[in-house]
């Protein structure tokens, strides 16, 4: 992840309610793009133009069953209730591990958020890092991993294609790529007190697809500057795209800023499903899209140099990894 936060903002809290309607979010039938061309063609378009406009839309019909989202939420839930020392022998400050585990908090004593990330394709490689509890983990949370990666693989593949690119377009590298799960768990709003659960930022890969028991994600709205309650619709799964898609598309589909406050009614319980090319494949700005009055505008990189540059600048956070890519 990088921290985006330059003109972003920060203190203001749900200020959509104080501000214009933002525009409807776009809610993608999946179920159409496999079927004859012309529907396919209208749902590759409704993606595009919601990529360029906004950076996020919904997908609904997306061939996920509820009992998988329900029984992964249910297990993720489970792994936050387990003892602290049980979930502290994945806590690490190597963002280069398999699992790990850690809390974050806003005023040092409360935790705001506390997550579990890893690494969730290719499967077979990663499953034995994966904590053996609850003993449902590794089978609910592998069952909806290799499910959301279908449906990430298939956007992609729609939005190469509404750029122009075609939907084969570096096929082998999407393939190959990195499925990071990031799996998050935020306190009930305490009362009197709105509060921030995860900071302004904006995702490393191309697309993250994201699940939620409950509202709690906002996203940056670019017309106004101003934040916007994501609500998902119980079957709906968010999607947005990350910095990997503005430099490939070469700006033209831009990153999004997004970020997390807590919930005033429950606990809530979120999965980001982050998809990108392998470790060290790098990632440039399509040729395609270059010419004489459209120069490259964005440095090539891999995930490993994204991770160095977040051990390298850890403390420091002047520039975020996307804006260090800018030529
Ligand atoms: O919890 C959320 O809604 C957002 C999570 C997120 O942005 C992340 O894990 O990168
Ligand atoms: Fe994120």
């Amino acid at each position: 992840m990088s921290c985006d936060s330059r003109s972003t903002p920060q203190e203001q809290l749900r200020s959509d309610k104080l501000h214009p309607p933002a525009p409807p979010m776009p809610v993608i039938n999946l179920g159409h793009l496999t079927i004859e061309p012309e529907a396919r063609s209208r749902v590759v378009e409704d993606i595009a133009r919601a990529c360029h406009d906004l950076g996020y839309f919904q997908v609904i019909n997306h061939g996920i069953s509820q009992s998988v989202m329900d029984r992964a939420v249910e297990a993720a839930s489970e792994f936050f209730k387990l003892p602290s020392e049980t979930k502290q022998e994945f806590a690490s400050d190597d963002i280069r591990r398999p699992v790990r585990y850690g809390t974050s908090s806003k005023d040092g004593t409360r935790p705001a958020r506390t997550f579990l990330k890893h690494y969730a394709h290719p499967l077979s490689e990663w499953l034995q890092y994966w904590p053996e509890k609850p003993p449902t983990y590794r089978e609910d949370m592998g069952k909806i991993s290799a499910e959301v990666r279908r449906v990430a693989l298939q956007l992609m593949e729609a939005i190469l294609e509404g750029r122009g690119l075609g939907k084969d377009y570096q096929h082998e590298e999407f393939q190959r790529g990195l499925q990071l799960l990031q799996v998050n768990c935020y306190p009930k709003e305490p009362e009197g007190d709105s509060a921030i659960g995860l900071a302004p930022h904006s995702d490393h890969g191309f697309l993250t697809i994201l699940l939620a028991s409950c509202s709690g994600l906002e996203v940056l709205d670019r017309s106004s500057n101003t934040w916007r309650v994501v609500q998902q619709p119980r079957h709906a799964l968010h999607v947005h795209v990350g910095d990997y898609m503005e430099v490939l598309s070469n700006g033209r589909i831009r990153t999004v800023v997004h970020r997390a406050v807590l919930n005033p009614g429950e606990a809530r319980i979120s999965m980001a499903s982050i998809h990108s090319f392998g470790m060290h494949e790098t990632v440039s700005v399509a040729k395609e899209l270059v010419d004489e009055q459209d120069p490259e505008r964005y440095k090539e990189s891999s995930f490993s140099d994204f991770l160095d540059y977040l051990m390298s600048n850890a403390d420091k956070k002047r520039m975020s990894f996307l804006e260090s890519l800018r030529i």
